[in-house]
């Protein structure tokens, strides 16, 4: 039996930093008899945006409340549902929206700061509701050119835990501005030593950032909430294995965390065409993050190079 114990960040809260409570049963009924499920932690700043809804969905009244739920549930995160929905802040900008990933590795003429702010300004003139930046200087310069969310990340290597692995970096990319840091969930360890609690914990208490926690399995993303993620996303899906990388985006995974998941997850990976992103966003999607179909013109242009010359 998978358990969750969430860290609800609701209205009402008025306490930071949050204080694990019972842990209540995902399956069905909250541990101590006659508790709201979700409503036995403190709250935080962060709780500032967010309140409780009190909306049934029509269709199904009477549901079970989201932290009570068993895993063969229909999903209150899903399709604009969530119980505890983001009003305000950087979640609520993002829900059913586009966020563009504008990163280019050092290698690609595209990289630098300058142009990455061009692109995070063009793609946000487009209707992109955030962006997704990656290393300090880019996170910088983009800041200073946007006034959308910035979902921001520092990559560290390309093997293992790469994107924001540990503690120093994840509060350097909060300290740009970033309203939303991103961090590697997966199971793996982690460089610094630290947990993911830890991580996600030491972002919270000492930023007001929120956490994007990037999975590649189910697991890792109910881990993820249980260390206090703000957000999934399925960003490393397909890639910590030795397999070959899918095609597309992982929908399957996408559809399971969405229809379990307390916390709003984002699909993120492969997403080559418009007709795909809204299919993730069809499938459960709270958000979708797009990248290189959109911002990479160096892997754009040698598609249509090979396409021409076979
Ligand atoms: C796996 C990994 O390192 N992903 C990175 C995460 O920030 C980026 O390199 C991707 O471009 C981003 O996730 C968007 O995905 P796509 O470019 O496929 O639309």
């Amino acid at each position: 039996m998978i358990r969750f114990s969430p860290v609800c960040r609701c209205s009402p809260c008025t306490r930071w930093p949050p204080v694990r409570g019972p842990t209540t049963s995902i399956s069905g009924q909250p541990e101590r008899p006659g508790r709201t499920p979700g409503h036995w932690h403190p709250p935080s700043p962060r709780c500032a945006g967010i309140s409780v809804s009190t909306r049934r969905r029509r269709r199904s009244p009477g549901r079970t409340p989201p932290h009570a739920l068993s895993l063969t549930s229909p999903n209150p995160t899903r399709s604009g549902e969530l119980v505890h929905r983001p009003e305000t802040g950087p979640l609520a900008t993002i829900e059913g929206g586009l966020i563009v990933s504008c990163q280019a590795p050092p290698d690609d003429p595209m990289s630098g700061p300058g142009v990455m702010a061009k692109m995070a300004a063009t793609v946000v003139a487009a209707g992109a509701r955030a962006v997704r930046v990656e290393g300090l200087d880019d996170l910088r310069a983009v800041r200073a050119a946007v006034d959308v969310p910035v979902v921001g990340l520092w990559k560290v290597g390309n093997d293992g835990v790469y994107i924001t692995p540990t503690v120093d970096h994840a509060l350097a990319v909060a300290a740009t501005g970033a309203e939303i840091v991103a961090l590697d969930a997966t199971a793996r360890p982690r460089p610094d030593g630290r947990s993911l609690a830890e991580t996600v914990a030491a972002v919270h208490e000492k930023t007001p950032a929120l956490v994007m926690a990037d999975i590649s399995s189910y697991d890792e993303g109910v881990a993820a909430v249980e260390a206090g993620a703000d957000v999934i996303a399925t960003t490393l899906a397909g890639y910590t294995m030795h397999d070959a990388v899918p095609d597309g985006p992982d929908l399957a995974l996408l559809t399971a965390l969405a229809r379990d998941l307390p916390v709003p997850v984002v699909c993120e990976g492969r997403i080559s065409t418009p007709r795909a992103a809204g299919a993730a966003r069809r499938a459960g999607a709270f958000a979708v993050v797009v990248g290189t179909a959109i911002t990479r013109p160096h892997v754009i242009a040698a598609g249509f190079v090979e396409a021409v010359e076979e």
